[in-house]
């Protein structure tokens, strides 16, 4: 069964636009001027029930509005839209029990409270009845290993504590949909993996749908089968992840530090990103990567280095070359 389709789904903002000083201020005191910005652009998209479905794209690419017609926060432009069979900017009671969103840098905790008493306002908002709000509340405080943590005031947390008690109040009522926008943000490599097990734990046990948006290629990559790639409003892939990455993700980027100056000269073919006497940051294909981290290792003495993936710009780049490439 289907819980999101979308056809032609369209969103476009208006702003209004000035010139630069105080002559561009007064001129737009007698005569606005506005353009017209299309966030997302004739989107179709169907998730199923139990799905866990990554959204990615690069900044301003159209992924929050996108969320935000999901969830009834904005209206759509045009094109159509079922969330759970309703239409999300009706804002029905009971279409707002169907889902949750939890985002890494809002919070719907109050922060001179406990995460106790958090809840408990949860519960009548939600109208949970007595003995699935213990249950739930129960299963979550042993997923999540947060008994310690229930009465004690929110704004004293570690953001990895606040994020995981921000995923239990937004799971209490058992929302049909969970919408997660960069719920790792600013977590540290240990705390990123817990919130990804639970995760995982969640849409396994209890069938939750996730839609999941996060900058963090790690957590898509861990999660999500299927991933969609939006940028400039248009969807640009629709796929199995694994295959994405395969096809797209083909660099890797390395930073070195030298512990003294240098002038680097290596063999492989890379592209540089950022060159200081003591410092290299350059992108390689991946399958060069361990030929040119044998020869630094022997050549020259370091005092750092990391491996990263590279991130979602490159590969939204390559999906937009490749397609077009397709169709000319
Ligand atoms: N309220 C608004 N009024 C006008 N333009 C807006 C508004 N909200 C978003 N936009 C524009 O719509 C486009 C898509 O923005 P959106 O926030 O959906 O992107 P995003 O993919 O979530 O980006 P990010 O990853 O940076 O959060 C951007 O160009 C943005 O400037």
């Amino acid at each position: 069964m289907n819980v999101i389709e979308t056809k032609n789904l369209t969103k476009t903002y208006r702003r209004f636009q000035k010139d630069a000083g105080l002559k561009g201020s007064v001129k737009s005191l007698f005569k606005r001027e506005y353009i017209t910005k299309i966030a997302v652009n004739e989107f179709d998209f169907t998730v199923h029930e139990g799905e866990f479905i990554g959204l990615i794209g690069p900044n301003g690419a159209g992924k929050t509005t996108l969320v935000k017609m999901l969830t009834g926060i904005v209206a759509p432009t045009s094109g159509e839209i079922s969330v759970a069979g309703y239409y999300p900017n009706k804002l029905e009671n009971a279409f707002k029990k169907q889902y949750a969103v939890v985002m890494g840098q809002k919070s719907q905790l109050f922060f001179e409270l406990s995460a106790a008493d958090t809840f408990l306002l949860f519960k009548e908002l939600y109208h949970i009845p007595d003995k699935e709000y213990q249950d739930n509340l129960n299963y979550f405080i042993e997923l999540f290993g947060v008994r310690d943590l229930m009465n004690v005031q929110v704004r004293t947390l570690s953001l990895g504590e606040r994020m995981k008690l921000e995923l239990i109040v937004a799971l209490l009522h058992n929302p049909k949909i969970l919408f997660l926008d960069e719920p790792t943000i600013g977590l540290d490599a240990i705390a990123q993996k817990q919130i990804r097990k639970f995760l995982k734990e969640v849409n396994e046990t209890k069938g939750t749908t996730i839609l999941l948006t996060s900058h963090y290629m790690e957590d898509i990559k861990s999660l999500c089968k299927r991933c969609v790639v939006i940028n400039g409003g248009t969807k640009l892939y629709d796929g199995d992840t694994d295959t994405l990455f395969h096809k797209y993700q083909t660099h890797k980027k390395i930073s070195i530090s030298f512990e003294h100056e240098e002038t680097c000269k290596l063999d492989q073919d890379y592209t540089i990103l950022e060159e200081t006497p003591y410092k290299l940051t350059l992108l390689i294909r991946k399958e060069q990567s361990q030929k040119l981290l044998k020869d630094i290792l022997d050549r020259y003495e370091l005092s750092d280095i990391t491996i990263e993936e590279e991130d979602i710009g490159n590969v939204v780049e390559r999906i937009y070359n490749d397609k077009n490439e397709v169709l000319e």
